[in-house]
């Protein structure tokens, strides 16, 4: 633990931040806006405003060569992540994800638009002022990226050695650093000593290690088995509460965001779709991508003997089968037995998951309705006047 300021690998700016139990810098469901990148930075004098990073308007195409066509990789993405959040991005293979994410630590330049971290702006740096602001940017890969012929400590200590720091300042920072991803006990085995989620830590305390403002995620835990994830996935919350480190992740796993993330964006053929805090996109949905996502997460599959029986003919079905979203109070109140009474019908419960996000209660119910009464409109009416997320997904004879 960090609780040594001499031992700490971390230096005072960021251990000013590291105070266990301590509110979240920036509250989870915190609306930050969606980029308008030029009047934050109008507003606050200083590029970037209060965000760690701003995308303002930034398009990256991808020139055609030989017989394939240009690609439009990005199109005109605006985004404001918000000092010390976990931004999630999620998308498809070849959504964009992976260029979005190269295009913040300079290694793509965008076609138009400015990538904005820390106040500087990346893309019109030159190579040399930009590996210098790549420091201050740690990354960690689906493959972990590290050097085999080096231990776990040398791989940490790489960084270190490439800005010249002295041997015995390595070996304080390099050691807490271990300790901090509990990997003190491995600092002298090679990787292929190692397990997938042991590599991983190892990627994390290297990406650490010159003290990044932000840390870029790149399908970190995408290689490795659930309770696996689950550990490098809470050891990256800690990273970002107790240091005070901006996350961006990209994943294709709706589990990854609703485990650790604040904010998420969808992103589906170079453009980000929907935005906003996670246990908002979760409750309302807006697009049929953000739906599917969330509808492949564990538990909210339609129970397979529900599905079986799904796909009577509307007109002469009994039942409506409804797939209910309740989040906040509603997730925690009497919602569905309340509107069966005072509509006088019977409602069937039919499977669901009560679970939350962060802090946020979430409930996914699956309920069948008598169908005459969904035709009437009487349960859309009650069900949108409580606030309740409605999908029809089927009918039962
Ligand atoms: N260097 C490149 N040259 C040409 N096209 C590229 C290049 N890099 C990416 N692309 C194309 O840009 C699009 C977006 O690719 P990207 O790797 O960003 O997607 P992704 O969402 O990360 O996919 P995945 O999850 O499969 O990694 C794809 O059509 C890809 O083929």
């Amino acid at each position: 633990m960090l609780q040594d300021a001499a031992a700490s690998p971390f230096p005072p700016v960021l251990r000013r931040d590291l105070a266990p139990g301590s509110p979240h810098p920036i509250p989870h469901g915190t609306t930050a806006g969606t980029a308008a990148g030029s009047d934050r930075r109008a507003e606050s004098g200083r590029e970037g405003g209060g965000a760690a990073i701003v995308l303002d308007r930034v398009s990256k195409t991808f020139s055609a060569r030989g017989n394939d066509p240009a690609v439009a990789a990005l199109k005109d993405i605006s985004l404001a992540i918000p000092r010390g959040e976990i931004y999630g991005v999620i998308g498809r293979s070849g959504a964009g994800k992976s260029t979005l994410i190269r295009t913040i630590n300079g290694l793509e330049r965008p076609s138009s638009g400015d990538v904005i971290v820390d106040g500087v702006t990346i893309n019109r740096l030159d190579e040399r002022a930009l590996r210098g602001e790549r420091r201050k940017i740690g990354m960690i890969f689906q493959h972990f990226n590290l050097l085999s012929s080096r231990t776990a400590f040398d791989n940490v200590a790489l960084p270190l050695e490439l800005v010249g720091l002295s041997r015995t300042a390595i070996r304080e920072k390099v050691l807490g650093l271990l300790d901090l991803v509990g990997l003190s006990d491995k600092k002298d085995r090679y990787p292929v000593e190692l397990s997938g989620g042991q590599k991983q830590r190892v990627g994390i305390a290297r990406a650490l290690a010159t003290d990044p403002k932000v840390l870029l995620s790149d399908e970190a835990t995408s290689a490795l088995d659930p309770e696996t994830t689950r550990s490098i996935l809470t050891l990256l919350a800690r990273v970002n509460a107790e240091l005070g480190v901006t996350i961006v992740l990209i994943t294709h796993e709706m589990t990854v965001i609703k485990e650790i993330c604040h904010r998420v964006g969808v992103i589906e053929a170079g453009s980000i779709i929907e935005e906003g805090p996670v246990s908002e996109v979760f409750a309302h949905p807006r697009t049929a991508t953000a739906r599917s996502f969330i509808g492949s997460l564990p538990g909210r599959e339609v129970p397979a003997a529900l599905a079986g029986r799904l796909g009577a003919d509307p007109a002469t079905a009994t039942q409506t089968v409804l797939r209910l979203t309740l989040t906040g109070d509603a997730a925690s109140q009497p919602l569905v037995t309340r509107i069966a009474r005072e509509l006088g019908i019977d409602v069937a419960l039919l499977g669901g998951q009560i679970d939350s996000i962060g802090s946020h209660p979430f409930a996914l119910l699956y309920a069948g309705v008598p169908t005459g009464a969904w035709t009437s409109g009487a349960v859309t009416a009650a069900l949108e006047a409580a606030g309740v997320d409605t999908e029809v997904i089927g009918h039962v004879a």
